[in-house]
């Protein structure tokens, strides 16, 4: 296929997505928004940010080996908001590991205190623009979105989440994964979630699964243009 094929300037890359969910649920309630959208791609890694990371990398490999490279990838699927009802669109304007570090006696020291690596990842902020007027998110569902590997079961532990990432909306358990793959590929990254359940003492039973499956189609129903249309400047 040329670039003329594609519609795209020649010797420019046109836009080619890929979406990584954590479960197949999220990926068939991205997908439903797509139908029609060749330029966009859904898989599911798996839950956590190895997982994610893993199946993300393999992915983007896939594509550049293919000739077909991915130019933007995003994070989605459900997530804890630490002050949104179920259903709320959170677009992250940071991704954020929260437990990559050390504990001290002094407390906990990310790892980049501890010489290596990185603990936040920022979507190109012309994009998060881009995508909250299109979903038609309030600026306060736009923050931090955190990256943990177990899931925040206490009030406790939401309080010091909160106090530690004071502009985090939400906790989720595969972006940073996504992100550090993207990033190792060279390639910009997003992240969108749809709250299923607040941050705080763990109660499956409240868990609004539906609801934030929902909102997440709708989310990528409007998405979508700006997903395709969208370019790195
Ligand atoms: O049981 C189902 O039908 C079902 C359908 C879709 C998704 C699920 C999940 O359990 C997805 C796990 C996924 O959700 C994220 N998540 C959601 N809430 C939180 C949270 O409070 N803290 C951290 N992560 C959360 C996470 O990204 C998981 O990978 C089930």
């Amino acid at each position: 296929m040329t670039d003329t094929d594609t519609g795209a300037q020649p010797g420019t890359a046109h836009a080619r997505v890929l979406i990584a969910t954590a479960v197949p649920a999220e990926r068939d309630a991205v997908a439903r928004a797509l139908h029609d959208r060749p330029a966009i791609d859904v898989v599911a890694v798996g839950v956590g940010p190895a997982a994610a990371a893993a199946g993300t990398a393999t992915a983007l490999t896939t594509a550049e080996l293919a000739g077909d490279p991915y130019t933007l990838v995003v994070s989605a699927g459900i997530g804890g908001g630490f002050s949104t009802p179920p259903g709320t669109v959170l677009i992250a304007d940071a991704i954020t590991v929260a437990d990559l570090g050390a504990e001290t006696p002094e407390g906990f020291l990310p790892v980049t205190e501890l010489g290596f690596g990185t603990v936040t990842h920022r979507p190109p902020a012309s994009l998060v623009r881009d995508l909250a007027a299109a979903t038609g998110t309030a600026p306060a569902a736009v923050g931090t979105v955190l990256t943990v590997s177990t899931v925040t079961g206490t009030a406790d532990r939401a309080a010091l989440l909160a106090r530690r990432h004071p502009g985090a909306v939400a906790e989720a358990m595969e972006g940073f994964g996504v992100a550090e793959a993207a990033a190792a590929h060279d390639v910009p990254v997003a992240e969108i979630r749809a709250v299923s359940n607040a941050v705080g003492p763990r109660d499956r039973a409240a868990w609004r699964i539906g609801d934030a499956l929902a909102a997440l189609t709708d989310a990528f129903g409007k998405s979508a243009p700006v997903l395709e249309s969208w370019k790195n400047t």
